[in-house]
């Protein structure tokens, strides 16, 4: 699949809100998905989102691996989630690193849910309901953000 150009902060199209996906078979999706993928496989980005793409669908990629910074972190195949969200959340939030291939050369400590219980469909439509913990929730929370117009730089503390 082909790699995207990926939009950087001051572009609008990272401020806007995502429409949330309609027909998940339409190839143009599937399309997407696979292009996805690859942007942030040949980024080393362990996650991104459409609107990054200048797709400003309500569809991301969470793709956690191992870091020197998160040497924890579990070693993810790609995961295309669509039209996602969080339905719980723990009462704690924990403080870490984050990046974001639309804000190069930056980090920064953003405080996240260390728990949280979502719902998306995967690629195939099927229903998905699963509990995340700690820097997979945190991606999550990242690229859901994307999809609602925000971008890790405004939630530093
Ligand atoms: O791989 C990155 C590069 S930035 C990245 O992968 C973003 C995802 C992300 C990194 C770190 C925490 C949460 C989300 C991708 C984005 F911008 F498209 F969403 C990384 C950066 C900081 C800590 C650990 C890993
Ligand atoms: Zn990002």
């Amino acid at each position: 699949a082909e790699q995207l150009e990926i939009a950087q902060l001051g572009n609008p199209i990272l401020r806007q809100n995502a429409q949330p996906v309609e027909d998940i078979t339409d190839t143009a999706i599937q399309q997407l998905i696979d292009s996805l993928i690859a942007t942030a496989a040949s980024a080393n980005g362990v996650g991104i989102a459409a609107p990054q793409v200048s797709q400003s669908y309500r569809v991301f990629i969470v793709a956690s691996r191992p870091s020197p910074r998160y040497p924890n972190a579990p070693e993810m195949v790609p995961t295309a989630m669509i039209n996602p969200k969080i339905i719980a959340y723990s009462a704690e939030r924990v403080k870490g690193w984050e990046g974001c291939l639309s804000v190069p050369g930056v980090r920064g400590l953003v405080p996240r849910y260390q728990a949280i219980t979502v719902e998306y469909l995967d690629r195939q439509g099927n229903l998905q309901r699963q509990e995340f913990t700690d820097f997979v929730a945190r991606i999550f929370q990242h690229e859901l953000d994307h999809l609602d117009g925000m971008v890790f730089v405004d939630r530093l503390e």
